[in-house]
């Protein structure tokens, strides 16, 4: 994959299935409770019909894919942890040990996890731009590739050290600051806790990276190459792959929406957009992610204050889509119920 064929893939997405949702709908008015009042859980089940293309959805198989990346710009002392910690997680993984391993147990889905590259990190993008156009297209393509069309859903996460310092900076090229002095200082958080010297380096490295790239980040695609990461690129690929495969997307933490972002921007929300058929599964602690989730429009299904990344919150929400499809697929009507209609 190169990628101009990238951009030619990102500029067309595909539409949802109107009439699937607009069955939903018309059995969610039919069934044995007042209209609207199972909230978004209604909204839920015509959200699956309209991107899985079946007005029955389903949810037998639910992938969690994790992918790992390894960052350059950790050299400026943006994170607690060492790098060797992302290659030491993705053994976690395998060995069960990590709490992406439980919640996917009781999310009844698959997990799996792609190591991309971890022994080759990306350039520090305060100096350079962070990938290659030819390693971006790898690590997009991997993404691609790793989602399957028979796939009912589809949870993203990310584990990477030093990603929340690309992921604000991804956002500060996407979405800006509303006139504030320092996209630094709006996008940046702690991460995975880095003390306060350390958020002020992590700052003035986006400011940094802002600056020294400059016009090029006004291309979304240009931006994910130049301050993302190779597990960010994959999350874009994956993204994508799934909107054409018709496979809707529950998107992790800060990270992992920032890494989507792009297709946002290439493409808003609103008619068909790029993000269309993703959702924020939850809102994390992380500084940034009310901002972005405001820029992007979306309304994150949990706010447990998460901040670890890996997946976990897409995982966590699985079990209410499964809620809302057991009451849309086994409430009675009322026809079926025998209950008497609202009086006009
Ligand atoms: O995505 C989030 O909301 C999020 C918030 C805080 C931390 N993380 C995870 O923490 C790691 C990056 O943190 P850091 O401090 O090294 O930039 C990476 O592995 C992420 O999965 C992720
Ligand atoms: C231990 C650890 C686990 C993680 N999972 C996702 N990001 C992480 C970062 C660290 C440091």
């Amino acid at each position: 994959m190169t990628l101009s064929e990238i951009r030619a893939l990102c500029a067309a997405p595909l539409p949802g299935d109107e009439a699937a949702a607009q069955a939903v709908a018309a059995r969610q008015a039919s069934l044995t409770k007042p209209p609207g009042s199972l909230g978004r859980l209604e909204e839920l089940a015509a959200w699956l019909a309209r991107w899985q293309g079946r007005e029955m959805p389903r949810l037998e198989r639910v992938a969690v894919l994790v992918f790992a990346g390894n960052h350059g710009v950790v050299a400026r002392g943006v994170s607690p942890y060492p790098p060797a910690v992302t290659a030491q997680m993705v053994a976690n993984f395998a060995a069960g040990g990590a709490a992406i391993n439980q919640l996917s147990a009781v999310a009844g889905a698959t997990l799996r996890v792609l190591p991309l590259q971890l022994d080759r990190p990306t350039a520090d993008f305060t100096t350079a731009p962070a990938m290659t156009e030819a390693e971006f297209a790898a690590a997009f393509a991997a993404g691609h590739d790793a989602v399957l069309p028979d796939m009912d859903l589809l949870c993203l996460g990310e584990m990477g050290i030093g990603n929340t310092t690309a992921g604000a900076a991804l956002a500060a090229a996407l979405f800006g600051a509303d006139g504030a002095a320092s996209l630094g200082a709006f996008w940046a958080g702690r991460g995975t806790g880095v003390d306060d010297a350390g958020l002020r380096r992590k700052r003035a490295a986006i400011d940094a990276a802002i600056a020294l790239h400059g016009a090029a980040l006004g291309d979304p695609l240009e931006a994910a190459r130049r301050l993302g990461g190779h597990e960010m690129a994959a999350i874009l690929g994956a993204t994508l792959a799934a909107r054409r495969h018709r496979v809707p997307v529950l998107l992790d933490g800060f990270v992992c929406t920032a890494a989507a972002a792009p297709l946002f921007r290439l493409s808003p929300r609103g008619h068909d957009g790029g993000l269309d058929h993703a959702m924020v599964a939850h809102v994390s602690a992380e500084h940034g992610h009310r901002a972005l989730l405001g820029r992007l429009g979306m309304v994150p299904l949990l706010d447990l204050g998460l901040r670890l990344g890996e997946g976990s919150g897409a995982a966590l929400a699985v079990p209410l889509l499964r809620a809302a499809l057991a009451c849309h697929a086994g409430m009675a009507t009322f026809a079926q119920a025998g209950i008497s209609g609202a009086a006009e």
